[in-house]
């Protein structure tokens, strides 16, 4: 990963109500939820300052009402803050003109919503295709593109099909193929899977696991569900009443949440499910592992694989290289802590 944010949010409020700015300057920027419930407004998003570097999956997870969505709409100012500093890739987001921002979110930024709205009178290659034509692309380029996104989300064969004829999964991967046609550097995905049933939810899941591997997008993804968050986050804020109360890894979230809020998230994860290759190898040593699996597993992922006779599993880096070595006792000890 590059050491240049792709994003950064500095000291960003979002408060609604009449008389917010004022409720701001006068204050010493400490204002409490409730001192702002007081006066007549919500303070939705209550200085807000995170960084997402390039290639990470940047989860944003809070119960309903905690200020995820204005928070990810703050970020491409769908939203305008009320307060604060946004720099993506360098650039101060809240001093740039209309046309700039119609700009970036059109060629930059994608976005994924729980309710996808694809346009239903147009085939899955046309909705897919939509934002390109949008940006004035010619036909042959836009739907070349579309069919290689509509393979690339496992939709091969539907790009006829109009969305009513398509299952609930299958339309989530059409809005998904619709946000990636253009190319986008910074990724936006709101609760996209919370409407989908369980099982269909872990496959897609899975599968966007399985594109980030290969895409290695900036992602911003808002979750209420912290098995969600563990499962796809590189690093997770937690948000409540409009503050992020800690943001870290899944493993420091999991073994030392800074308030009683976090730990009652965290209580009944067990640290198999956090805990990850890369945090518990040890140096190889001149040791020639059998089995080989990347930094990213989990140690849960991990334990079926010791069934067999192997000891030690290797850990590799993103180039293939060998980076350390996992111990089965170590991977025992972790599964007996439930
Ligand atoms: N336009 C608005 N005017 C006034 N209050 C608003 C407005 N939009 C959101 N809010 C309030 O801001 C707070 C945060 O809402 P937000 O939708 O960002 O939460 P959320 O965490 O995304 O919730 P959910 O998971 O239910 O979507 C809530 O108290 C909400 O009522």
């Amino acid at each position: 990963m590059s050491s240049q944010p792709k994003l950064v949010c500095r000291d960003v409020w979002k408060i609604f109500g009449a008389g917010a700015h004022e409720a701001l300057q006068t204050s010493n920027g400490t204002l409490t939820a409730r001192a702002l419930h007081d006066a007549g407004l919500v303070g939705a998003v209550r200085g807000v300052d995170l960084k997402v570097m390039p290639g990470e999956i940047f989860v944003i997870m809070g119960l309903s009402g905690s200020g995820k969505s204005t928070l990810v709409r703050c970020l491409s100012r769908l939203i305008e803050p009320t307060s604060g500093e946004i720099l993506f890739n360098g650039e101060n987001l809240l001093t740039a003109t209309d046309a700039r921002m119609i700009e970036i979110r059109r060629h930059q930024m994608g976005m994924v919503f729980q309710h996808f709205a694809l346009l239903p009178h147009l085939t899955v290659l046309a909705n897919v295709a939509f934002p390109l034509e949008i940006q004035g692309v010619e036909r042959h380029t836009r739907e070349t593109r579309a069919l290689q996104m509509i393979e690339l989300v496992g939709l091969f064969g539907k790009e006829r099909f109009y969305p009513r004829q398509l299952s609930g999964g299958q339309q989530q991967r059409v809005g998904i193929a619709r946000s990636l046609a253009v190319e986008p550097e910074l990724w936006f995905l709101d609760e996209p899977f919370s409407a989908l049933d369980p099982l269909i939810r872990r496959e897609m899941q899975d599968e966007f696991l399985r594109l980030q591997s290969s895409l290695k997008k900036t992602i911003v993804f808002i979750t209420h569900d912290f098995d969600e968050a563990i499962r796809l986050a590189d690093r997770i804020a937690i948000m409540k009443d409009g503050e992020i109360v800690q943001a870290g890894t899944p493993e420091e979230l999991v073994l030392h949440p800074a308030t009683d809020y976090v730990a009652e998230f965290t209580r009944n994860v067990p640290r198999a499910k956090a805990i990850r290759a890369h945090t518990i190898m040890r140096p190889a040593d001149g040791l020639v592992p059998a089995a080989r699996v990347g930094g990213r597993t989990t140690v849960a992922e991990m334990a079926p694989m010791f069934a067999s006779a192997t000891s030690l599993i290797g850990v590799t880096g993103v180039d293939g290289h060998l980076l350390g070595v996992v111990h089965r006792d170590d991977v025992a000890t972790l599964m007996m802590q439930g």
